[in-house]
């Protein structure tokens, strides 16, 4: 669009033109004033009247409506989006990340243990943060990153790096990979893209369109991800869900029928997947892995993850849904270092995930499960996801579909505790038998006169029996 102004260029007033695009830098100061920024002009236009002003927004309206949207902004509703980026930008969400030891600890030592990968090499930082990462890369020698953060958390990881005196080392651009330029490829993209089942957030696609600013052979890291799905049986939890829905089962909550949303509360609380930790011997029979790999896979290729599935039974028992977790690694010169959130390994803020069936299946050792899962990206940054089983040779099939982007949260800090009926042995027996050996090693101590008061020692070991039962 052609904008004619006039110019005041001494001695005498001569007519400029002006392009006004997508990308013009326009704001309004003042009523009727317009101040616009083409390069090296600063111009500020008044205009005279109302309409006159309504015409210009109409045309630049027109105009920007022209910017070409970005792959992010195009696969994401607004709304979503601005939720997503206010919550990052709070300090404290920064910091839950931060103190999780075991992700933070073990970026730490993948970078570190790898350092030969970032000695005096350009680093790409995707999605910031604090900007923690991109420290962890200066300690192993980087010779410059670029610290991407779409986030208002941009600023303080700028405050970060002033009062650390890295300036000359790690440069923080606000701004999202899918919008910002780069004027160098770089060595390696370190990043943090996981979110809850590996991809809820999809910023899995993000970390891999930030692959366009990889130089050939160069490195991920992390460089791959495993999503592990394996059948459970979990009947405390499945009458959990099932419980709260037929709150809705009742014909005079007082006084009023609720029963018609029975079904309609039902399929809510079975659409949510259960974010929690459990005890792997659950686990009906061993884990599907699926791998994404991070320097080969596109990111269109996660709009759609169809996870065929074929499990050997491995016990007898009712089958409530499909368990989930994920691991990444690291794959460096030097050396590999995995992340894991499998129910095996240290719980991290990831935690695991469940996803029930509205109606479980009774299937018996020895019998082959087959399926698939369906992961279908959403414009909220997550996905549904859809869950389908067969016991082969049956007509017995089972499924479900849930909503990823609003999980429930069930997590409550309390021991993990094995299932019911894994004791091969008297509990009861075995209590006693674990106290009289102790007295008996107190008894030696006190005839070896070591220990002076043995009786203070066995009730001490008695209070931590109880309060870790399953110990
Ligand atoms: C899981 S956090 C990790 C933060 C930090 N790297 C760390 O490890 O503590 C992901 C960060 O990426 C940012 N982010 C997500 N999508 C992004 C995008 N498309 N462009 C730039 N930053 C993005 C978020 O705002 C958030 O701060």
């Amino acid at each position: 669009q052609k904008y004619h102004s006039l110019k005041d260029a001494s001695p005498t007033n001569i007519l400029k033109d002006y392009l006004l695009t997508s990308d013009t830098d326009v704001v309004q100061v003042a009523q009727r004033t317009f101040a616009i920024c083409f390069g090296t002009d600063n111009l500020i236009l008044r205009f005279p009247n109302e309409q006159d002003e309504q015409n210009f927004r109409r045309m630049l309206e027109n105009v920007k409506r022209l910017r070409p949207k970005s792959v992010f902004s195009q696969r994401t509703e607004e709304s979503s989006a601005s939720q997503y980026f206010q919550f990052y930008g709070y300090l404290s969400q920064q910091q839950n990340m931060m103190q999780d030891y075991v992700r933070t600890s073990t970026y730490q030592r993948a970078i570190l243990g790898n350092s030969i990968d970032f000695h005096n090499k350009i680093i790409l930082d995707v999605g910031a943060g604090s900007g923690i990462l991109s420290f962890f890369a200066v300690q192993a020698g980087a010779a410059k990153v670029y610290a991407i953060e779409a986030s208002n958390m941009a600023q303080y990881a700028q405050q970060l790096v002033e009062s650390n005196s890295v300036e000359d080392k790690i440069f923080v651009i606000p701004g999202k990979i899918e919008e910002i330029e780069l004027y160098e490829q770089v060595d390696v993209i370190i990043s943090e893209p996981m979110g809850y089942m590996l991809y809820n957030e999809r910023m899995l696609e993000t970390y891999l369109h930030a692959r366009k600013w990889l130089k050939p052979g160069g490195k991920m890291f992390p460089t791959h991800g495993d999503l592990h799905v394996a059948p459970f049986s979990d009947e405390a939890l499945y009458s959990e869900q099932y419980n709260k829905a037929n709150f809705w089962y009742q014909s005079a909550f007082h006084g009023v029928d609720l029963t018609t949303l029975h079904k309609e509360g039902m399929k809510e609380y079975f659409r949510q997947p259960i974010v929690d930790t459990f005890d792997i011997r659950i686990c009906m029979a061993k884990s599907v892995r699926h791998v994404c790999d991070f320097l080969r896979d596109n990111e269109n290729d996660l709009h759609h993850i169809d996870i065929p599935l074929e499990f050997h039974i491995l016990q007898t028992g009712i089958c409530h849904g499909l368990a989930f977790w994920f691991d990444v690694e690291f794959c460096g010169t030097s050396q590999q270092v995995w992340l894991s959130t499998s129910p095996t390994a240290p719980l991290t803020h990831w935690y695991q995930v469940r996803c029930l069936l509205p109606m479980p299946i009774f299937i018996k050792q020895g019998q082959t499960l087959t399926g698939r899962v369906l992961l279908e990206a959403n414009r909220r940054q997550s996905y549904d996801v859809t869950i389908d089983l067969h016991i082969e040779g049956t007509l017995t099939s089972s499924s479900n579909t849930l909503d990823l982007k609003n999980p429930y949260f069930r997590y409550t800090g309390a021991p993990v505790q094995a299932p019911p009926g894994t004791c091969s042995q008297s509990p009861s027996e075995q209590y006693w038998t674990q106290l009289d050996s102790q007295g008996q090693r107190n008894a030696g101590n006190l005839v070896n006169g070591l220990t002076v008061n043995g009786m203070t020692d066995v009730s001490m070991d008695i209070s931590h029996t109880l309060m870790h039962p399953q110990t």
